[in-house]
């Protein structure tokens, strides 16, 4: 029964912890069960919820049972009608006895309200069920499409266009991502190419397309830097020398590194061995499931895993890398751009005789930037932002990120900034580097543009000239984004993260165009116009467009 209870645990835990919710997850110290059991649960209960709020309360179980928790109800009720294996209790224990006592009468309610609804199915009433939930929202003036769910194309087992005749084919396209606050609907969008934006709660992972590698769920953020280092299959990659992801697992980027050579390989007719990525990460166990998501996404051709290696001890000089030409770095980070993702489920409890309706059982939502207008509703905005650079010699999330920002203190970032930036470093004495990117998934001007600062300051990069990409140079994508780096620190209200407040750098304006910042920004549909126009309009309104893995 610890599962439960863990789940409550985890469900009403203050949210000082930050960090992803998978990663708070992860990092709880005090569950006994599998973390990714909990995970399963919550997420699979918050889906029903409103349902499951409906059942019980027809039920009356909360009323006879005081010893219940609505919150408890909810997730043992989910278990108990939906689960495939049932509750995950012994028959003798208490609380198992105390819903099933009850069982007959949630079953009767459960079909009640699946006939209701009209639907024959579990799916059916599935996809009912997902959209009343959008439906709830929008009356209740939280815009999900705030929140969307990002799939990126993978060029490597399908094309856009197949994509769009077969999982996207009931899908219409729209033009904002306001509007993806009904389903079925999508957004191609402007920046990054074969992404696409549909509603928070589409549900991709039981589709053929995502079994079978041909679609990725990554986050817009976290698709910047293999895009800024692979280019467009127009003006891409075309030194033809390697690839090298250092800190690459789970995947996402050396996948998508995968995914922008595929295309170009595809569009000039060249084989599929003509360019190779080495990819790497130091934690033997991360590597497996990096390994698993390059075959996944079938580029196991074209992709050598190195498990377990640290990319700071790999040898510049060694053979294997003297082609090497471009670098992706995205090492381990505070992770506090993802703080505000929001993604903790807000489930929707039922009512009790002693306890009130709706209640949001999670912890609070991070607070947005001091400057920030219009706070009220709640999911409008987050702080999520990835920081990425591309630097040239004359370079997000999911549960990418795996440092909990946890007691997160100016000491601790400048740790990790000093090892960031060593990493960089390193990345820049490959002898035929010449273009390298770099990414965090943090807010925090001392992991962010006081390394590239610090980077541009090295020995290195100075004996080698070293210098940071111009917007002109960036692909056609990237040089539409808006937000750019900054010389302070944004000073972020409520934080769990307190360090960095005050530090500034002297970044020249070319070299802060060269560090893209993803978070709060304007609709798309302004970003289309010319750079100049642009960077007026940056000092305007800004609206979210996502978060990043
Ligand atoms: C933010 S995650 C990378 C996410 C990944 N780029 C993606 O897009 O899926 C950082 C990773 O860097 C790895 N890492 C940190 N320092 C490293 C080092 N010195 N050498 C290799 N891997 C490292 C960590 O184990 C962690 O898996």
């Amino acid at each position: 029964m610890s599962l439960y209870y863990d789940a409550v645990s985890i469900l009403t835990a203050p949210s000082t912890t930050g960090g992803s919710f998978k990663s708070r997850i992860y990092n709880a110290r005090n569950i006994k069960s599998a973390p990714a059991q909990i995970y399963a649960l919550i997420i699979e209960a918050s889906k029903w919820d409103i349902l499951l709020k409906e059942v019980i309360e027809a039920a009356g179980i909360l009323k006879l049972e005081p010893k219940l928790t609505p919150l408890l109800s909810l997730l043992l009720v989910h278990d108990l009608l939906l689960a495939k294996s049932g509750l995950a209790a012994k028959s003798t224990h208490p609380l198992r006895q105390t819903i099933e006592r009850h069982k007959t009468r949630l079953r009767g309610e459960f079909t009640k309200a699946r006939v209701r609804r009209g639907c024959a199915t579990i799916p059916a009433l599935k996809d009912a069920i997902a959209r009343e939930k959008l439906a709830l929202q929008g009356a209740a003036g939280i815009s999900t499409a705030i929140y969307p769910r990002w799939v990126r194309v993978n060029n490597i087992r399908t094309t856009l266009e197949k994509q769009l005749s077969t999982t996207f084919a009931g899908y219409e396209q729209v033009s904002s991502l306001a509007e993806l606050i009904l389903p079925k609907r999508m957004v191609l969008d402007p920046h990054v190419p074969d992404l696409i934006a549909v509603a928070p709660g589409a549900e991709f992972t039981s589709s053929p397309a995502y079994k079978n590698g041909e679609i990725i769920l990554q986050d817009k953020a976290s698709c910047f830097p293999a895009y800024l280092l692979v280019g467009d299959e127009d003006e891409g990659w075309d030194d033809g020398g390697g690839l090298l992801d250092g800190c690459a697992a789970p995947g996402n980027k050396t996948t998508h590194m995968a995914s922008l050579l595929a295309k170009q390989q595809h569009k000039h007719n060249k084989g599929t061995g003509t360019y190779h990525i080495f990819s790497m990460d130091q934690s033997p166990i991360r590597a497996k499931t990096l390994q698993k998501m390059v075959s996944t996404a079938g580029a196991d051709t074209m992709v050598t895993v190195l498990p377990g290696q640290d990319f700071l001890a790999l040898d510049p000089t060694d053979p294997r890398f003297e082609n090497v030409s471009g670098l992706l770095l995205d090492p381990s980070c505070s992770g506090s751009g993802i703080i505000g993702r929001d993604d903790v489920p807000k489930l929707t409890l039922p009512e009790s005789t002693t306890t009130s309706s709706s209640s949001s059982s999670t912890g609070k939502k991070r607070k947005r930037r001091a400057n920030d207008e219009d706070d009220s509703r709640e999911g409008k905005k987050s702080s999520t932002t990835t920081t990425t650079t591309t630097m040239t010699e004359s370079p997000s999330a999911t549960d990418e990120n795996d440092v909990p920002v946890t007691g997160m203190t100016e000491e601790r970032l400048i740790k990790l900034s000093n090892l960031q930036t060593r990493i960089v470093e390193h990345a820049l004495s490959f002898p035929a580097a010449t273009r390298v990117t770099y990414s965090t998934c943090s807010i925090h001007l001392l992991e962010n543009e006081a390394v590239v600062s610090r980077i541009l300051a090295s020995e290195v990069a100075r004996t080698r000239g070293w210098r940071v990409l111009r917007r002109d140079e960036q692909p056609v994508g990237m040089k539409k984004w808006v937000h750019r780096g900054v010389r302070e620190e944004r000073v972020v209200e409520g934080g769990a993260a307190t360090g960095g407040e005050g530090v500034e750098v002297t970044l020249s304006d070319e070299e802060l165009e060269g560090c893209l910042r993803y978070g709060e920004i304007k609709e798309e549909q302004n970003e289309v116009e010319v750079d100049e126009k642009l960077d007026e309009d940056e000092e305007g309104e800004d609206e979210w467009e996502g978060f990043s893995d």
